[in-house]
């Protein structure tokens, strides 16, 4: 394949559901063509769906999704990834189209190995703040996988938000905790904040307002100065003042056991789901 991406790199999603969609819409508003990139889901009513909402073409073949592509990514479920790929394999094998496959858990080998092996695989685990351009994705290559394919890859998504790739697959795994599934714990932080602020007579909506655009602020703080999110933390703590007892609050209840029980959790789940999925004979 050419790897040298132009506006004619044609780009296929095989399963466009809250992952996919947000790739893409995130890379439609950052110089993607809508008409370069194609989906699937399974069926006509939610390819249309699709469509509709990610303003792409979105088709329930995947064959033909295969044979368009230069660049296949794959965004099915971990659990349907295997008969997904066996069902594709003569086409891919065919074509030989660069992989890129989102699921989690899944290895480079796997994916490789149900599509007929010997391809070029990426594994990227990117989060759905894709969708605002504010993505965090991770990404690991196979062997089989060139620098030219690489910046490819790069190029998809950080055209969606920042990318950072690792050397050994094996931190996939701590990759989605901290990238992959991390938006939802601070989605959660911020429904607490707002459970009490409400508690205390605030109107939902003040609480919204008060919590996500405080959130905003500190993303920003931590991510467009040099000062590391201690300092940061230290500089709106006053000795004696409101923020301290906050803080000794969060210290007495154990939020670094918290978060790294949730860490190991999630990461326990991203390896369960490889050892369960892995290689089984085809
Ligand atoms: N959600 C997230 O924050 C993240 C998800 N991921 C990974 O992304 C992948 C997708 O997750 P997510 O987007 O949340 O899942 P969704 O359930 O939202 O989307 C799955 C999509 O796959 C389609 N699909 C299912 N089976 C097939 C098939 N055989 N052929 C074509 N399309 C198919 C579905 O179509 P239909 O609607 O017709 O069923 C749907 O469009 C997973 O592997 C997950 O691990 C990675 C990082 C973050
Ligand atoms: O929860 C999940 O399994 C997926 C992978 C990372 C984020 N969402």
């Amino acid at each position: 394949m050419n790897t040298e991406y132009n506006s004619s790199t044609h780009i296929s999603f095989i399963g466009v559901g809250n992952m996919a969609g947000a790739i893409i819409a995130g890379m439609c508003r950052h110089g993607f063509q809508p008409e370069q990139l194609l989906g699937t889901t399974r069926s006509p009513e939610s390819a249309a769906r699709a469509t509709e909402a990610y303003g792409i073409r979105v088709i329930n073949d995947n064959a033909q999704a295969v044979q368009y592509a230069d660049v296949l990514v794959l965004a099915v479920k971990p659990q349907m990834m295997q008969d997904t790929c066996i069902a594709l394999a003569a086409k891919v094998q065919a074509k030989k189209p660069l992989i890129v496959s989102v699921a989690a858990g899944i290895s480079a080998q796997d994916i490789a190995h149900w599509l007929g092996g010997n391809l070029a695989v990426v594994r990227c685990m990117p989060n759905t703040p894709a969708l605002v351009g504010a993505g965090m994705s991770g990404l690991y290559a196979n062997a089989q996988t060139a620098n030219a394919q690489k910046a490819l890859v790069d190029q998809m998504f950080a055209a969606v938000g920042r990318t950072l790739w690792v050397d050994e697959e094996q931190a996939m795994h701590t990759v989605t905790a901290l990238a992959g599934s991390a938006p939802a714990y601070f989605f959660r932080f911020v429904e607490a904040l707002m459970k009490a602020g409400e508690a205390r007579g605030l109107s939902s909506a003040q609480a919204h307002e008060l919590a996500t655009y405080t959130a905003l602020g500190a993303a920003r703080m931590m991510t467009e100065t040099h000062d590391h999110p201690t300092q940061l933390r230290q500089k709106v703590t006053s000795p004696k003042g409101t923020t301290e007892q906050a803080i000794l609050s969060f210290e007495r209840e154990g939020i670094d056991t918290l978060v790294e029980h949730a860490v190991a959790a999630c990461i326990g789940r991203s390896e369960e789901l490889a050892a369960q999925l892995a290689h089984r004979d085809v």
